[in-house]
């Protein structure tokens, strides 16, 4: 299979080529040709499957130049029980992911069991392996430039402290994640990681990684990757989980059902819209927004409003702080026909205008994408979380409560509805606290995590000084 870049100005490339570039050379994301397609027959013949054979299946269908027994090993060590094992008291962890009833048509995927608790560990700790497996056979290293709002960081450092060849540079926006998620990154003491506090917000620091990203003689020098969303392997290992979730729910091969998803980078629904491009039957995928609403916005209007950091609120699911979603430029490339040109002139115009607004064609593939999308507020969640917890004794991050939220205002009935959940409530004990008037229970291992000292390096969002510190300990570490 082979890869293309969504603004179309670099050669085709095949996975382990574009695993370790994260972003095209022409500023762009790389997607494949085409997706893969996947029969009812052979869904169907995957119901037998645990997660990690599923993980191998899937992944195989992305990774061609491969070979399918190093992907099954890779997958056979990350997706096992004692990884995803951090949840609630009573899980059966040996589905890594598994799928609980609220209700009749209501039901929570649980993503968040990994060492972070977080949807996170999902994909990080397929690619931490990864990474290491493509190293040794290059005998190269990488440096990894990352941003985070609150989630992605404490992942990506989990998985890849340690491994040899790679070093972390993570930037995360000062002030703007709970403290859970601050001890979680900043506690970390291991050599080859470094936390770069950037005064700003998720949307900056992410300007900065696309920034450097796009210096190419600065990318080659230093050998950069990326663990965001930007790289397509983290999507691909995403798309896993929406097959997993339609094994666990349905009988029968073309039952349909819908997705709501906690959205910012539009990377985890992105990963929904993929699977049911592959065929999967999905009816409905809806993203779910906090205050932060450019992309209800879009879904709304067909608007593409981006809004800078000063407009960019810092809310009560600080993870879903986002303005300018990476992925979703993946989507309208689908959206125009898979046409690089029209995707270029739309970012050109984003850049200038700040908005764009697609046309009637366009706009009409959106309204039959399956796409659907609600905002909270503060309220709204704090509600959500209240009442999730006194119906079903089931406790709810912020970020989770937006998806049960918005699967509320949006489902159709008699569809099955499968709220994904992001992270897990001790990541956001004020929050939790404000809406049930008790802190949320802390997964065993966890107890001292924010009184462990931390280290942090604050800096502006600067380019040039943010590679400075990356080049100077690279050449260190050499
Ligand atoms: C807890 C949580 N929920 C939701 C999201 C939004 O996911 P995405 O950025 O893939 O849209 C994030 C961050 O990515 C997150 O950390
Ligand atoms: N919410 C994310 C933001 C980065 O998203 P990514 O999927 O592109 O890595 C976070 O928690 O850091």
């Amino acid at each position: 299979m082979q890869y293309v870049s969504t603004r179309g100005g670099v050669p085709a490339a095949t996975y382990s080529e574009i695993v370790l570039q994260g972003l095209a050379k022409d500023g762009g994301l790389f997607v494949p040709k085409e997706y893969p397609q996947v029969s009812r027959e052979t869904l169907e013949s995957w119901r037998g499957l645990n997660y990690a054979q599923l993980a191998t299946a899937v992944t195989s269908l992305f990774a061609k130049d491969m070979n399918r027994s190093t992907i099954a090993h890779l997958c056979e060590s990350t997706y096992t029980s004692e990884v995803y094992c951090h949840g609630r008291e009573g899980t059966d962890f040996s589905k890594i992911v598994p799928l609980v009833w609220l209700e009749k048509d209501l039901a929570i995927l649980e993503l968040s069991n990994g060492p972070t608790l977080a949807f996170k560990d999902m994909a990080m700790q397929y690619l931490g392996a990864l990474f290491e497996y493509i190293l040794s056979r290059k005998e190269s290293r990488l440096n990894i430039l990352g941003a985070t709002s609150g989630d992605t960081g404490s992942a990506a450092e989990y998985a890849m402290r340690g491994r040899k060849g790679i070093q972390v540079f993570m930037l995360s926006p000062a002030g703007r994640m709970s403290a859970f998620q601050k001890a979680q990154m900043y506690s970390i003491e291991d050599k080859n990681i470094f936390n770069i506090a950037v005064r700003g917000s998720f949307d900056d620091a992410q300007d900065v990684v696309k920034a450097v990203s796009r210096d190419l003689d600065f990318k080659a020098e230093h050998h950069i990757g990326a663990v965001n969303s930007i790289n397509w392997a983290r999507i691909a290992a995403q798309v896993v989980y929406y097959f997993s979730a339609w094994l666990q729910a349905t009988e029968s091969p073309d039952e349909e059902v819908a997705f709501s998803v906690p959205s910012g980078n539009f990377g985890d629904i992105l990963a929904g819209w993929i699977a049911k491009n592959m065929g999967l039957p999905v009816k409905q995928l809806i993203v779910a927004t906090n205050e932060n609403d450019v992309l209800y916005e879009f879904f709304r209007s067909g608007r593409y409003r981006v809004r800078d950091s000063a407009h960019t609120f810092v809310t009560s699911s600080p993870s879903m702080d986002i303005s300018k979603a990476s992925n979703f430029e993946r989507y309208i490339y689908d959206i125009c026909g898979k046409n690089p040109n029209r995707v270029t002139e739309l970012w050109d115009e984003l850049g200038q205008k700040g908005e764009f607004l697609l046309d009637s064609d366009e706009w009409n593939r959106v309204k039959e994408s399956g796409f659907t999308a609600a905002r909270s507020t503060h309220a709204d969640r704090i509600r959500r979380i209240r009442e999730t917890w006194e119906k079903h004794q089931f406790l709810v991050d912020p970020h989770t409560a937006d998806g049960l939220n918005a699967a509320e205002q949006m489902r159709l009935p008699g569809v099955k509805t499968i709220c994904l959940e992001t992270a897990l409530p001790a990541k956001f004990a004020a929050t939790i606290k404000e809406a049930v008037g008790f802190e949320p229970p802390i997964p065993a291992g966890y107890e001292a995590l924010l009184s462990l000292p931390q280290r942090v390096t604050e800096m502006d969002p600067n380019v040039e000084e943010i590679k400075a510190f990356l080049s100077s300990r690279d050449r260190d570490a050499e």
